[in-house]
């Protein structure tokens, strides 16, 4: 498989890590940065094979290509690349926002004689170091990676870069682009925001002795740590996810004024209650409870060596508009012949294809 990756920094630097560990025999990764030395520093270290000099013609050979550049040069980095790329060549980029990216890209590809593939990708792992250096090969175990597939987008494309994901060793979300910006800005960029504003508060209100600097250790630094952060990065998520933003701040302000008041007005049991829930909401993220959109709900059916009963099974589920997350074949002791495991997003899908699949005589397992 032969792999672009354009611009080397911390998450492009780290996909092309994770993908020379799981994949090494398998993956020609070409890399590129306007950076040379980090170019550089990934072939000296075997993440990359081989550095292009340009966005051109050496990318001609490539399958996929992750677009990892910061997301103002996202839709430049397509336009520079689509004279040169197959015509069944998957594009995906990584940026933090998704629905300005894709529009542009898909005006791109749509005046363009080249039809290629994108698909929209943001992992959900990241940290406030920045470059080459701070890449690692995995960075992104077991974290979330949301895809924004287009209307139009093939659903084998979608089943593809799921599988790629997973081999990055991450979990596979699909989200429509819209809700991902509403949903990043929530956990994400205001966040983000709100970290860098504490800094400033502590730094504005320091005096020349700097003893607050001095005291601002335990929770203020836990709380600010992505507040070093790549300030062209954040620049970008900001003035692309605009709309979110401001509506997700003028929410946190109104919340933060109703403190203010609940405070003013020396009510004890509202300030019990404002870090009470806050807190029982806040012990439920260690418990490893992921929310419905990660979960995948599994059945198993007996498939003995029938041709076209993969085709058959998806054929019957589709038709009665159930939607299948993922199939394959099992090859586990456990079951004595052919076993199909077929995974769905939502609970009530998994029970109606369960029904329906017995009604057409199909042996189902749970
Ligand atoms: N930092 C984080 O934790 C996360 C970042 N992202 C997204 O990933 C993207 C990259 O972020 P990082 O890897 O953190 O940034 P980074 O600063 O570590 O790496 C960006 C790399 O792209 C190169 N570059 C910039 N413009 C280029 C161009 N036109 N052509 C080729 N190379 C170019 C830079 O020289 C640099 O090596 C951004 O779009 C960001 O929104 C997504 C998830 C997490
Ligand atoms: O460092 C952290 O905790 C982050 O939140 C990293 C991060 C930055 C940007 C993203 O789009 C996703 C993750």
């Amino acid at each position: 498989m032969h792999i672009g990756i354009i611009g080397l920094g911390l998450i492009g630097g780290s996909i092309a890590k994770t993908l020379k560990k799981v994949h090494a025999q398998n993956s020609f990764i070409i890399g590129f940065d306007t950076d040379s030395l980090s170019a550089a520093k990934a072939l000296e270290e075997g993440a990359i094979d081989h550095i292009a000099t340009e966005l051109g013609a050496e990318f001609s050979k490539c399958n996929v290509i992750f677009i990892c550049t910061p997301v103002s040069s996202i839709d430049m980095v397509v336009e520079k690349l689509l004279p040169f790329i197959a015509s069944d060549c998957i594009l995906t980029d990584i940026g933090s926002t998704k629905e300005s990216v894709m529009k542009k890209v898909e005006d791109i590809l749509s005046g363009h004689t080249k039809k290629a593939y994108f698909i929209g990708g943001h992992p959900m792992t990241g940290s406030e170091q920045s470059g080459y250096e701070a890449s690692t090969n995995y960075l992104f175990e077991n974290a979330y990676y949301i895809l924004t597939p287009s209307p139009g987008t093939p659903d084998f494309i979608l089943f593809i870069m799921q599988k790629m994901v997973e081999r990055l060793g991450a979990i596979p979300i699909t989200l429509e682009p819209g809700y991902h910006d509403f949903a990043t800005a929530v956990v994400s960029h205001l966040p983000h925001i709100i970290a860098s504003s504490l800094v400033h508060l502590v730094k504005n209100q320091d005096g020349c002795e700097h003893s607050l600097h001095t005291l601002a250790a335990g929770g203020f630094k836990d709380i600010t740590r992505i507040a070093s952060s790549n300030p062209t990065i954040w620049q970008d998520i900001c003035l692309s996810n605009k709309a979110p933003i401001k509506a997700c701040l003028e929410n946190y302000i109104a919340s933060l004024t109703a403190f203010c008041q609940t405070l003013e007005s020396e009510d004890s049991q509202a300030i019990y209650n404002f870090f009470n829930e806050a807190g029982r909401y806040r012990d439920t993220f260690q418990d490893g409870i992921k929310s419905d959109i990660a979960k995948v709900f599994t059945i198993f059916v007996d498939a003995e060596d029938e041709p076209g009963i993969i085709a058959c099974i998806a054929t019957l589920l589709s038709s009665h508009s159930i939607n299948i997350k993922d199939i394959g074949i099992v090859n586990q002791r456990e079951f004595a012949s052919g076993v199909l495991r077929i995974a769905f997003g939502k609970k009530s899908e998994m029970e109606k294809a369960k029904h329906l699949l017995i009604k057409h005589n199909y042996t189902v397992y749970c």
